[in-house]
């Protein structure tokens, strides 16, 4: 609104000093540019002030750039009609690329039905006048000025207000597209049960710590005799247990470190710029943590943890592999504790 404001304010400035610069003064040239461009430039003032006005000063805009447009249509037009040897084509100030902006801004401010029947008003205002006086005056018509009138008044008028909707149709379409596109990434992204990161975005961040030169490790964990949990109280049940233990895994890592629901009942936390003990001190916090959980009417929830550093020339597949090897050495050892693998 304030760049379409000050591009109006600019074409009044110009227009004042295209008038004063002119060999013939006409009076009404001389008021009507300067008095458009001192209303604008206030209105600019007052958006920049006071942005909460934005709709009043869009109105305000409109309306002055509506009789701007049609106070110089009507006076040339009668005068033109009026007074023998006055031709329009000769008088008439260029105002006609102004109708046709006058007409985008219309369409762009003014919402749905009423942009088309204010766009009517105006043209039957503003531009119906001069085309009826240049039906009745052939020769002026068919002068280089007069076609140029027909043109910006008739075919590019209609343009401007059958066009703008659709371009207006095209980018709510477009923007409902990326509000879509945001939810389903958030989909992509999310685990909807527990709320952690889904697999897919797990294996993203994984990859990119794996691009760095920075020192990062794995923790994966695995809740232990889960199925005894789901057969003994029910699914549900179990939906809460995962629930809390993504909960209290988040509550203990660090703002960048980010964990993923890796499978049922599986998941992945990402440790960057940590060392080989640090990282076995994180996976302990987070055993220690779940097995201090308390979801009722679940007697005891433990996990296994296999953990592993990055190594320089790991792939996805080798960190995982080193990761899971760990983690399955900790379950075979009863569970409930932290097995670390490091090296290829
Ligand atoms: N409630 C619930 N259960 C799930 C979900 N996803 C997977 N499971 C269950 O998780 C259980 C995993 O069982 P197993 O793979 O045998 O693992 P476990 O019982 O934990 O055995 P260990 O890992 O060897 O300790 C299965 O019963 C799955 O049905 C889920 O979203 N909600």
């Amino acid at each position: 609104m304030l760049f379409m404001l000050s591009l109006a304010l600019l074409g009044g400035i110009c227009a004042t000093a295209i008038h004063w610069m002119a060999p013939v003064h006409r009076t009404m040239d001389l008021i009507v540019p300067p008095t458009i461009s001192a209303l604008y430039a206030g209105l600019v003032i007052a958006l920049t002030r006071r942005p909460q006005w934005t709709v009043g000063i869009a109105r305000i805009a409109l309306v002055a750039g509506g009789l701007a447009l049609a106070a110089p249509a009507w006076l040339y037009t009668l005068q033109a009609t009026l007074t023998p040897g006055t031709l329009l084509v000769d008088t008439l100030p260029p105002v006609s690329s102004l109708f046709v902006v006058f007409l985008v801004m219309l369409m762009i401010f003014v919402p749905g039905r009423l942009a088309f029947v204010l766009a009517a008003l105006g043209w039957t205002t503003i531009a119906l006048p001069v085309l009826v006086y240049l039906l009745f005056h052939r020769e002026e018509m068919w002068s280089a000025r007069g076609t140029d009138l027909l043109m910006a008044y008739g075919p590019v008028s209609i343009m401007a207000v059958v066009l703008l909707p659709v371009q207006r149709g095209l980018a709510g379409k477009i923007r409902r597209l990326s509000t879509e596109r945001r939810r389903m990434e958030m989909l992509l992204h999310r685990d909807p049960l527990t709320g952690a990161q889904s697999r897919l975005l797990g294996e993203r961040r994984l990859r990119e710590a794996l691009g760095r030169d920075a020192p990062a490790g794995v923790i994966m964990l695995d809740l232990d005799r889960f199925k005894a949990i789901n057969d003994t109280y029910g699914h549900p049940v179990g939906d809460r247990v995962l629930q809390a233990v993504a909960s209290g895994c988040k509550e203990l890592l660090r703002g960048d470190e980010c964990i993923s629901r890796w499978g049922g009942e599986e998941f992945m936390a990402l440790v960057p710029e940590i060392d080989a003990s640090g990282l076995s001190q994180v996976a302990e916090r987070l055993r220690s943590a779940i097995a201090g959980l308390a979801v009722a009417p679940v007697q005891a929830v433990t996990a296994s943890f296999g953990v592993t550093m990055i190594e320089p020339d790991d792939t996805l597949d080798t960190v995982l592999q080193r990761a899971d090897r760990a983690l399955y050495r900790a379950k075979e050892q009863g569970g409930n504790r932290v097995e670390a693998a490091h090296g290829q």
